[in-house]
């Protein structure tokens, strides 16, 4: 079969974005795991973090299936998010529109760049969920709020919500940054094992002084990404409920592939997470896909220059975090 795509990155977390509005493709459940699989192979000639399949919707503007690299289906994905955002108010000439996700409408729309050059959008991450059955978590209480988990680790504490992907969140210090404690555990949680049978995204947060912080993820599906965005958006609210920052207040969070910045909401006891971010566009490509062999070809590739101004928002973030992330 021939697909055309385009290759984009919210955060350096990159996608490739397959539109099933505009081109009929007729693919099956199996096809889209597969061509994940295929497709987003890192020592392949393509790579990506996961696909995002863009599809209509009979009541929003679009609708965002999201599969990851290892082929399984996810039910939300905030960076990829964005770049459908983009992806679909482009193709239908909005400003704002409502993406169904497999959980929920969210609301998406364009924001004023957040560095000269960059297009930005703000996604709505929601609903948010603190039982652990959401995730789920099998532990014998029904929540995890800032706990031990003594299975994990012995000093750790850790939140664990869905949003409604599930997240696991640990505030940690510089020091734990360090060496393989969060590749240890994360792939303890998502090889089998009785905790989180269907495994869970694990971040690991570091404060940077009043509304910034630093996360850093093991995504489910995948593994350390350069970003996550529904895990930035977890680990924003889990500060604001710890007390490091504030509800309602643009909170900047650092990540490997650049910058996002999150507004956590409260209402009573029900939140909600605005994510604005960039939404960046790396080539366009048709390939050529053999499906039953396992193989595909590049027929071609068309390479955009928006990367080039991204670079300059990531070497700054690098050169904060370079000093930041130390004290
Ligand atoms: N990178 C995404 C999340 C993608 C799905 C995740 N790996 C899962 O399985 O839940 C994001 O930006 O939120």
């Amino acid at each position: 079969m021939n697909i055309i795509l385009t290759k984009g990155h919210g955060s350096g977390n990159d996608f490739l974005i397959i539109d099933e509005i505009t081109n009929g493709y007729s693919f099956s459940e199996n096809d889209r795991s597969a061509l994940a699989k295929l497709l987003c192979y890192r020592q392949g000639e393509l790579g990506a973090d996961g696909i995002l399949y863009v599809m209509n919707s009979d009541h929003a503007d679009g609708r965002m299936r999201v599969f990851n690299a290892d082929g399984s289906e996810a039910s939300m994905c905030g960076n990829g998010l964005r770049l459908v955002a983009r992806y679909v108010c482009e193709l239908k000439g909005l400003d704002e529109a409502v993406i169904e996700t497999m959980k929920a409408n969210l609301k998406v729309s364009r924001k004023p760049e957040i560095y000269d050059g960059v297009p930005t959008y703000q996604v709505e991450i929601s609903p948010v969920l603190f039982e652990l059955s959401a995730l789920p978590l099998n532990l014998d209480q029904p929540t995890l709020l800032n706990e031990k988990i003594e299975e994990l680790s012995d000093d750790l504490r850790f939140t664990a919500l869905a949003v409604p992907n599930p997240h696991l969140v640990a505030i940690v210090t510089g020091g734990q940054l360090e060496g393989n404690l969060q590749k240890e555990l994360s792939e303890k949680v998502n090889g089998p094992n009785v905790l989180f049978p269907d495994g869970v995204n694990v971040s690991f947060v570091k404060q940077l002084g009043s509304g910034n912080i630093y996360v850093r993820t093991f995504e489910r599906g995948v593994g350390f990404t350069n970003a996550c965005g529904t895990a930035m958006s977890a680990s924003s609210l889990v500060t604001c409920l710890q007390g490091l920052n504030e509800f309602e207040t643009s909170i900047q969070v650092y990540n490997n592939g650049g910058k996002v910045q999150c507004i956590v909401h409260r209402q009573e006891d029900k939140y909600q997470i605005d994510l604005i971010g960039n939404a960046t566009y790396l080539y366009n490509a048709a390939v050529n896909v053999d499906l039953s062999g396992g193989t595909f070809t590049v027929s071609h590739q068309e390479e955009l220059t928006e990367q080039h101004t991204y670079e300059k928002l990531q070497a700054e973030v690098q050169g904060f975090l370079n000093t930041a992330i130390k004290g």
